[in-house]
């Protein structure tokens, strides 16, 4: 047979599947047969073929299902940005994913920075809150607390590193994160009003004395625990940070009453706990660098009591469409607080979140609430709004 009459095969010894090319003028003719050539594929090892043919089946499969779903995902995004409708980016964000992390990249998003920001107070419900509001589909959250505008180390990184910090979102929606020590840190009303003069501001508050027993709580679960980093910390840094270990130790081994009451009888106003709790000492400054407008008191007992009517007020204070309502919490008697749910999951925040405070001396709490009244109505004064905390 000449070279070019001889079959051609296309196969390494390895291959499960030959493929055998023959020209036509090796085959007999059949009456109005017009090809020159013709393929013939054999199987030599049928069970690995098998295994071959169901890999690239397998492979051609996954590809279609990908691209098609990035297909479809593209065209919703596409038609929910370009309309801005709520109800068009609630069917991109249908199910806000209350289980994972907010950091997936869908397409047409990109991280902005925050147009609105829960400030504190710390123990006042300010992740509670941040996750209910994440609910709402035209909402977004940073991970975690950033710490960008309190923390010098961080702020001198500048407002592109913050920017980054941030989630991603469409266009329309808001981006919002929460530091509750901003609240208290003087630096911060004016570092925030140099990013965005216009910015919305939540400040989640609770009675007072709750919140200073929710702040021991902390205090003492946390000097508990703790253990120091030594890896590339310096020497100095380590020492101050043992000192301030020991110093808290110290402090959890006492009760609430002990360090909230001097030996005189007096309240311990420099107690950390305590002092936290006189808002209006921190208040001021912000009404210094933002109009009123701009900042929402929520109510953080509320908040626990009954979420949606405050979360109402905050969805009218972002101009956001009502969208979260009662079929978004149910309460955990184990826990005994409300916890969260959207179409495909429900979640309780973590065990942090609701701890068991230690039972307070009646007497003392008593006397903690006469303490605060004068500072709560000037709180209030401040602010235009009356919280109705017990006065004893
Ligand atoms: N739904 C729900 N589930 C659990 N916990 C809730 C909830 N709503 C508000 N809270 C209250 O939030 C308190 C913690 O406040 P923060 O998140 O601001 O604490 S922190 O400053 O970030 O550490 C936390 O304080 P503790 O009760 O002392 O643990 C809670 O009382």
């Amino acid at each position: 047979m000449p070279n070019k009459a001889r079959p051609r095969r296309e196969w390494s010894p390895q291959s499960p599947i030959d493929v055998l090319w023959i020209p036509r003028s090796a085959m007999r003719p059949a009456e109005g047969d017009t090809t020159d050539c013709i393929l013939v594929v054999g199987i030599s090892r049928p069970k690995m073929a098998a295994a071959f043919l169901t890999v690239v089946l397998l492979s051609l499969f996954l590809t279609f299902h990908i691209l098609y779903d990035s297909a479809v995902y593209s065209l919703h995004a596409a038609t929910a940005v370009e309309s801005r409708t709520v109800e068009l980016v609630s069917q991109v964000r249908a199910t806000p994913p209350l289980l994972f992390s907010s950091k997936v990249h869908f397409p047409r998003t990109s991280r902005h920075l925050p147009q609105a920001i829960i400030i504190g107070v710390r123990k006042c419900g300010t992740r509670a809150l941040l996750e209910m509001l994440f609910l709402h589909p035209q909402i977004q959250k940073a991970a975690g607390e950033v710490h960008f505008f309190d923390r010098d180390d961080n702020y001198v990184k500048g407002l592109e590193w913050y920017r980054r910090k941030m989630p991603y979102s469409f266009r329309g929606q808001i981006t919002i994160e929460k530091s509750p020590s901003y609240f208290v840190t003087p630096e911060v009303p004016e570092r925030i009003r140099a990013m965005n003069a216009s910015v919305k501001l939540l400040l989640i508050v609770r009675e007072p004395v709750t919140r200073a027993i929710s702040d021991y709580t902390q205090l003492r679960t946390h000097a508990a625990t703790a253990s120091t980093m030594t890896n590339g910390t310096p020497r100095s840094v380590l020492l101050q940070q043992q000192q301030q270990q020991l110093q808290q130790q110290q402090q959890a081994a006492r009760s609430f009453e002990e360090l909230v009451i001097r030996p005189d009888g007096s309240i311990n106003e420099s107690y950390r706990p305590v002092a936290i709790s006189l808002y209006h000492t921190y208040m001021h400054r912000w009404l210094e660098v933002f109009s009123r407008e701009q900042i929402l008191i929520v109510n953080g007992d509320q908040l626990i009591e009954d979420p949606v009517p405050q979360l109402r007020r905050i969805e009218n204070f972002l101009g956001l469409e009502p969208r979260i309502g009662r079929h978004n919490f149910y309460f955990n008697h184990t826990k005994g607080f409300y916890c969260l749910r959207n179409e495909t999951s429900e979640k309780c925040l973590k065990e942090s979140k609701g701890r068991r405070h230690p039972r307070v001396n009646p007497i003392v709490v008593t006397k903690l609430r006469r303490f605060f009244n004068e500072h709560n109505q000037r709180f209030y004064e401040l602010v235009g709004e009356d919280l109705g905390w017990p006065e004893e």
